[in-house]
């Protein structure tokens, strides 16, 4: 006797039922850019003639980059997120992402939800997921994203000169202090309001990509006048140091200079710098240009609707310098958030 067979048009069960429910979105595909989406063994991306591929890979794990019962549609946003802010660090435009999953359970309801947050943010910048991987285990993320750039437009590390200014957007910080408030930190939660938390676990919990900054930015670099960027995933001081080594300089940053969001206003001076400088979890970008391009970046800024401040200069001499509005140097360590520290 045959075994009753499943109707063709019931959902599959298991892994590539998960995929069909979740993660395919034939909505998002964008024919001209991706020749060939989720379904194969590859996916197949056509850039546009005469642009480089931009590729970068960032893994959030659970315990390591999240708390347990965060809510999985910012989960889904942030994986994403990271990723794109690479890109925006980059100068790149997105062509499309990879998502790499393991989990301990298929949990339908967790799983819409990650997969609005991810969507969310993959429709906002017209980057649609083109392939990955399904496990299960614990949980972990890890996307890939595809971008494109010309080469000679690229915002490369090691391109930031003697005299150049040091430009932040937006403002850093915020990330590190919901952290220290969500794990019940004294010098955080003695020196923050209660309402403070709702805006600061946002900035941790649902970074938004500088992306048409970074385009920007791109569209203003020139070969004899180059813009050097880094996403501040690490901390403002380990990250610049990435720049400071690979062009070769030293860099000042002026405190005074140094915006401080309203949540961090009442932070004892060591704890903001700990949260402007080393915190991490940022997604912002620091970058650095020749001072003939200050028009232009201002411009730019503007016209991406991103808040942007000057706040040092590359030096010749080596070495990451503070310096403060009394005039007074500390040296600080180009060291950023380590995994293995
Ligand atoms: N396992 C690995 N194999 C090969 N290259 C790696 C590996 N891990 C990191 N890298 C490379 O090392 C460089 C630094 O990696 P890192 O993860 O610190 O990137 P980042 O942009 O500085 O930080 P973030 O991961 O927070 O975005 C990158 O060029 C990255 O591609
Ligand atoms: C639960 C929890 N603990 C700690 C942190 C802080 N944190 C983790 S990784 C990282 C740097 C960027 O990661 P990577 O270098 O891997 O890209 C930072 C600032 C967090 N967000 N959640
Ligand atoms: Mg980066």
């Amino acid at each position: 006797m045959s075994q009753p067979t499943r109707p063709t048009d019931a959902p599959a069960p298991g892994e590539f039922g998960l995929i069909a429910r979740h993660f395919k979105r034939p909505g998002l595909a964008r024919p001209v850019q991706v020749a060939l989406g989720i379904g194969d063994d590859c996916a197949l991306l056509t850039p546009t003639p005469g642009h480089q591929l931009a590729i970068s890979s960032d893994m959030l794990v659970q315990g390591r980059h999240f708390f347990p019962d965060v809510d999985p549609a910012s989960l889904g946003h942030k994986a994403l997120a990271v990723n794109l802010s690479d890109l925006a660090a980059m100068g790149a435009s997105p062509l499309g992402f990879t998502l790499a999953l393991a989990l301990p359970e298929i949990d339908d309801v967790w799983l819409a939800a990650f997969a609005s947050g991810l969507f969310g943010l993959a429709e906002a910048h017209a980057c649609p997921l083109v392939g990955g991987d399904t496990t299960r285990g614990p949980l972990n993320i890890c996307v890939t994203v595809f971008g494109e750039v010309r080469p000679d437009r690229a915002l490369r590390r090691d391109a930031a000169r003697p005299g150049h200014d040091i430009y932040l957007s937006g403002c850093t910080g915020e990330a590190r202090l919901a952290l220290a408030l969500m794990q019940n930190t004294s010098w955080a939660t003695e020196n923050t309001t209660e309402n403070a938390l709702k805006q600061v676990r946002t900035r941790l919990e649902r970074p938004s990509p500088r992306l048409a900054m970074g385009q920007a930015l791109a569209a203003i670099t020139q070969g004899s006048s180059p813009i050097a960027a880094i996403d501040i995933s690490d901390g403002v001081a380990g990250d610049l140091g990435h720049i400071l080594a690979a062009s070769g300089t030293g860099a000042e940053l002026h405190w005074a200079e140094l915006p401080v969001a309203p949540a961090l206003a009442h932070l004892p001076r060591a704890w903001q710098e700990e949260c402007l400088l080393r915190g991490g979890d940022d997604y912002e970008l620091v970058f650095t240009a020749s001072p003939g391009h200050r028009d232009a970046i201002v411009a730019a800024a503007k016209a991406c609707h991103t808040s942007l401040h000057r706040i040092g200069q590359i030096t010749a001499g080596p070495g990451l310098t503070l310096l403060d509005p009394s005039g007074q140097r500390t040296a600080l360590v180009t060291r950023g958030f380590d995994h293995f520290a």
